[in-house]
């Protein structure tokens, strides 16, 4: 199958993420709360580019059924995923509205303009190869983290996890990786190759943005305005 071949490739990005820790601090519970705000902010405005990828989405697909569950990941994104951001900001004392007027990180703008360029100028399969990364490993990393004892439990970041670890989230995970088995199927090695590259470039956006924000980096020059 091809999403093992990818999986098998990205694997030692994919176990620096979930090592990473700030992961681990999640999954232990002991992670700094101004840090996670800040992810949850960075986070928020991801989201709202992730979710224009799903309406690209829905314009690209080849039949109805495709088109039907990328609409239907774009609302659960906008609905359910954010609303996670949403709860959490409350908790936090941030204000809805303040939300989407955070300033974008360098890494932020970094992660979604490439997502958004590869998909906006290639076919399905290489918008669906841009985004597997990002649901299949945060689904791997809250199942995961689901397995450490009390994680799911914990008072603050038991609702990440738990969001994260649940069925719902798997089953898109599952759907989107059915799906580039699908699109791949009777392609070239160089395009397979091409597709793997893509693959490979966003599971290190994914580490860099923990990266980012366990130092809350956000441009290395900044200017009041
Ligand atoms: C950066 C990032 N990648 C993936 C997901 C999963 O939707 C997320 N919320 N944020």
């Amino acid at each position: 199958m091809f999403t093992d071949r990818l999986y098998k490739t990205a694997k030692p990005i994919w176990e620096a993420s979930y090592h990473h820790p700030f992961v681990q601090g999640i999954g232990n519970g002991t992670l700094d709360i101004d840090k996670f705000r800040f992810f949850m902010e960075q986070d928020y405005l991801y989201l709202i580019e992730y979710c224009r990828l799903f309406a690209l989405g829905s314009l690209k697909a080849h039949n109805l059924q495709t088109m039907t569950v990328f609409a239907d990941l774009l609302h659960s994104t906008l609905k359910v995923e954010m609303d996670l951001h949403r709860q959490y900001a409350e908790r936090i004392g941030i204000e809805k509205e303040k939300l989407e007027q955070v300033q974008p990180a360098a890494t932020t703008v970094a992660y979604t303009s490439y997502m958004l360029n590869v998909s906006q100028r290639g076919s399905l399969a290489e918008l669906v190869a841009a985004v597997l990364p990002c649901t299949w490993s945060y689904y791997e990393i809250g199942t995961r983290l689901h397995e450490i004892p009390g994680a799911s439990e914990h008072e603050f970041y038991g609702e990440w996890v738990k969001m994260y670890a649940s069925t719902e989230f798997g089953e898109l995970a599952k759907w989107l990786k059915d799906l580039m088995n699908e699109l791949a199927e009777g392609k070239r090695e160089e395009e397979l190759k091409w597709l793997e590259d893509i693959f490979v470039t966003t599971s290190k956006y994914e580490y860099m943005f923990w990266e980012m924000s366990e130092r809350k980096e956000m441009w290395p020059i900044e200017i009041n305005s």
